[in-house]
């Protein structure tokens, strides 16, 4: 049995004043025991969330492939995870279709934060017009399959896919239930084994009132949400409806 997990992802969101909202998270979630609660706020606030909460779990949103060197501006999976991070966001459609990302450039991510010890979360997720031409399974398992580090996956349970249709993110809208049970049925029967303990997650336009019905839809893990993550009162009712 996979246990859900519920992730937020601040984005370029949350100054040193947003601690009193994850304090705030991370003392609901204690009363969702059977639920996975992880925020990732940006770079700067990672430690001293991480510090100031040792018992939750705080997350980067990317990472660089090496552990050190001379990479103006990037942060490298060893520093998140001296950082004490626990997980780390790679292959965001804002950075695969705004910095041009590629598949391999995100498998090789994924496998420096498994190296470093951090659980990885991996977002795929079709545009509109790959939508509307009826081709958004075939899409996205292709960047499944190009994405996974399958030679490093030990333990599965340490990778988790957010798929997040692009144009569902920040949008208000969602896909189907039937076409959310459709793409995540997909994407678990194409990871074989591995999908038996890897989560998937759905993100895109995640709020209160539609958690409950989405993460209870069959292959839906968890949920990886973005606006509706950056204050306690809207993210705990996220974290309730996947408790129930
Ligand atoms: O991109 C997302 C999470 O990574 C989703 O963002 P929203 O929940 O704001 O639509």
């Amino acid at each position: 049995m996979r246990r859900k997990f519920i992730v937020g992802n601040w984005k370029m969101n949350g100054s040193r004043d947003s601690i009193h909202e994850a304090k705030g998270i991370a003392e609901a979630a204690k009363n969702y025991p059977s639920v996975d609660v992880a925020l990732c706020p940006p770079f700067t606030l990672v430690a001293g969330f991480a510090f100031a909460l040792p018992e939750f779990s705080i997350g980067g949103q990317d990472c660089h492939v090496k552990p050190s060197g001379a990479f103006t501006g990037s942060v490298s999976a060893a520093m998140l995870a001296d950082a004490r991070a626990k997980l780390v966001i790679v292959g965001h459609s804002e950075r695969r279709e705004g910095l041009g990302e590629t598949n391999d450039e995100i498998k090789a991510k994924c496998e420096a934060a498994l190296t470093e010890g951090l659980r990885v979360i991996v977002c795929v997720g079709e545009p509109l017009s790959v939508r509307e031409e009826g081709k958004a399974i075939d899409y996205v398992l292709a960047q499944v399959a190009g994405s996974l580090p399958y030679a490093l996956l030990k333990d599965p349970s340490q990778v988790a896919i957010a798929y997040e249709p692009i144009w569902a993110i920040g949008t208000g809208l969602t896909p189907s239930s039937d076409d959310i049970a459709a793409m995540h049925g997909a994407i678990r029967a194409a990871l074989g084994d591995a999908g038996e303990v890897m989560a998937i997650l759905y993100g895109g336009s995640v709020n209160g009132d539609n958690a409950s019905e989405i993460l209870h839809l069959p292959d839906v893990d968890g949920a990886l949400v973005g606006g509706a993550s950056l204050t306690a009162d809207k993210f705990v009712p996220i974290i309730a409806a996947a408790a129930c």
